[in-house]
């Protein structure tokens, strides 16, 4: 975040040079053979130092990296000033440059009482304070409808980081869930997103979140007042809605003017990122499956990973870890993906929610000293659980042409110990075997042997892996809220090590804005044919066959 060209660190021209000459002898193969201490050099294991219990193993051995490597990737990190970088997040100070923001989701789980001078920061209390308050009353059936029922029903309307945190996380925390409250996510604009989701929802027990940090987000806006109309044509009469709808937003004046009572509102601040909001306000659906005491539980979890983030040596530091080893691959080596693969079905979303987390951080061309970066950025972020991705797109991970670093996440334990756990012991003994199938691969000679004499050629070929694919496995003894809190701050850490690196700010979201606009343009002339002036003819020809074709 300095805003300086990556390149130009001694450490990068050095790590350059070791690619170039050490590449070769980078294989996982016989760095394993000739070191018995692989695994105990690279693995760590993480224990929280304060609040809740959280231990997980990083085994970090099956990288392409040596202790050479290695030690001259940290050798980056420190010329970069990450822990210089680091101390002026947790402090408050704007490192968000082009937007002059402070940069403080660590403040929201703050159970350290770090001094951070910020404005806002003394309310967090308050607000926690009021989630739960409220979401006891919700749960508990105390909070009444306008009919007098219980709320069964939630529905959050957000989108980006107003939705997708609070779905990954009450997917990941099912288990810890209230079964008998149903929980919906609206974000697409796409009507049918709503109208399915209102097809099971009762207006007298339906309670809608409007979740949005600026309260002007056309998706959420627009589903929110189409979700309005639809309550109030049963309900009838505006004052109900103070019973139905509440907001989660930094925009209070927008708020009232929906009609939303600022008793109603829970306030978070503008030095929260949309992609880093689970932890504030936004996270109120959260609370409300799982009940407070677990959301603090995942908060407080994050905050013992940020503790261990800011104090530990970077040797030991393992968001520090998982940025420098990332940037190995992403840099040097050319991957241009990195997937993000947990074996846990409760982690279904995961991936989908750094797919934001990431890629709206670090996929930036410029520093922030405005200067075009001359080598890659953020990488493309995808997976899926395991074990579907390996009977989809793990075929082209072991034998495609394209590298492609993996994480895989696992817990020792399932909260679904069906079968005696059997189903738990098969599905971890693909987590321990997909990482030595990609790294350890299988020879040409180990083929031929199992094939015998009379195998044709390219059937020999074909079954070859050549392996030295590099992966991390994180393995955790089971997926509650304070081990969630802590794995999400681990990648968000990553992220923000990775973004010091390459000199970008990871914390603003320009990237988004230039479609917005050119669709609100489109928008006003979508009526008339005539009205379609001053696009290519693609975007034209496109609108006018749309103005040809459309039924409505
Ligand atoms: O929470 P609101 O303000 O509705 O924003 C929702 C999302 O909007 C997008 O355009 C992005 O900028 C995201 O970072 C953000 O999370």
């Amino acid at each position: 975040m300095s805003g300086r060209l990556a390149t130009e660190y001694t450490a990068w021209k050095k790590l350059q040079q070791l690619y170039d000459s050490e590449k070769t002898k980078l294989v996982l193969r016989d760095l394993f053979s000739r070191d018995s201490e692989r695994f105990a050099k690279f693995s760590r294991e993480y224990v929280s130092s304060d609040g809740p219990s959280v231990t997980f193993l990083l085994d970090f051995s099956k990288n392409l990296v040596d202790e050479n490597v290695l030690s001259t990737l940290l050798e980056l990190v420190r010329e970069a000033q990450l822990e210089s970088y680091r101390e002026k997040m947790f402090s408050g100070e704007h490192i968000n440059t082009s937007e002059d923001r402070a940069v403080l989701h660590v403040a929201l789980r703050n159970f350290n009482d770090w001094q951070i001078g910020e404005p806002g920061v003394n309310d967090v209390s308050g607000v926690l304070a009021h989630i739960k308050e409220f979401t006891e009353a919700v749960r508990s059936g105390a909070w009444k409808g306008h009919t007098g029922k219980a709320i069964n029903t939630i529905v959050n309307i957000g989108i980006g980081g107003s939705d997708l945190g609070p779905v990954m996380v009450t997917e990941a925390l099912k288990p810890y869930s209230k079964r008998d409250l149903k929980a919906h996510f609206v974000s697409n604009i796409d009507g049918t997103h709503l109208a399915e989701t209102l097809l099971e929802c009762d207006p007298e027990t339906t309670l809608f979140i409007i979740a949005s940090k600026t309260f002007t987000t056309q998706e959420t806006i627009t589903n929110a007042t189409s979700a309005r109309d639809w309550f109030l044509s049963s309900a009838k009469d505006k004052a109900h809605v103070a019973k139905h709808f509440v907001a989660l937003s930094t925009n209070t004046k927008a708020v009232t003017e929906f009609g939303i009572s600022s008793q109603n509102m829970f306030q978070f601040w503008d030095w929260v990122g949309g992609r880093y909001s689970l932890w504030s306000a936004i996270g109120l659906s959260i609370a409300l499956v799982i009940g407070y005491d677990n959301f603090e539980l995942l908060l407080k979890g994050a905050h013992g990973m940020d503790k261990h983030f800011r104090t530990a040596p970077l040797e030991q530091n393992l968001p520090v870890l998982l940025a420098a080893i990332g940037i190995w691959y992403n840099d040097f080596y050319g991957a241009q993906t990195h997937a993000l693969l947990p074996y846990d079905q409760y982690l279904h979303k995961f991936a989908d929610y750094f797919q934001q987390g990431d890629m709206e951080s670090n996929g930036k061309s410029v520093t922030k000293g405005g200067q075009r970066v001359d080598y890659e950025t953020g990488p493309i972020i995808w997976g899926a659980a395991g074990t579907n991705g390996q009977h989809s797109f793990y075929q082209l991970v072991h034998q495609g042409t394209k590298l492609i670093p993996c994480d895989f996440l696992a817990p020792a334990t399932t909260h679904n110990p069906i079968a005696n756990s059997k189903h738990h012991r098969i599905l971890l003994s693909n987590f321990f075997a997909q990482p030595e199938a990609l790294a350890f691969g299988k020879t040409e000679e180990e083929v031929r042997k199992e094939l015998g004499p009379n195998a044709s050629e390219p059937l020999v070929k074909s079954k070859v892996f050549v392996g030295n694919r590099p992966s991390n496995s994180i393995l955790f003894p089971i997926l509650d809220p304070q081990t969630l809190g802590a794995l999400i701050a681990l990648y968000e850490h990553k992220i923000f090590t990775q973004g010091v690196i390459w000199g970008v700010n990871s914390f603003d979201q320009m990237g988004v804005e230039l479609g917005k606009v050119l669709a609100k343009n489109i928008l006003s002339q979508l009526e008339k044919p005539q009205d379609v002036t001053g696009h290519d003819s693609s975007t034209t020809g496109l609108i006018h066959y749309y103005q040809k074709h459309r039924k409505e």
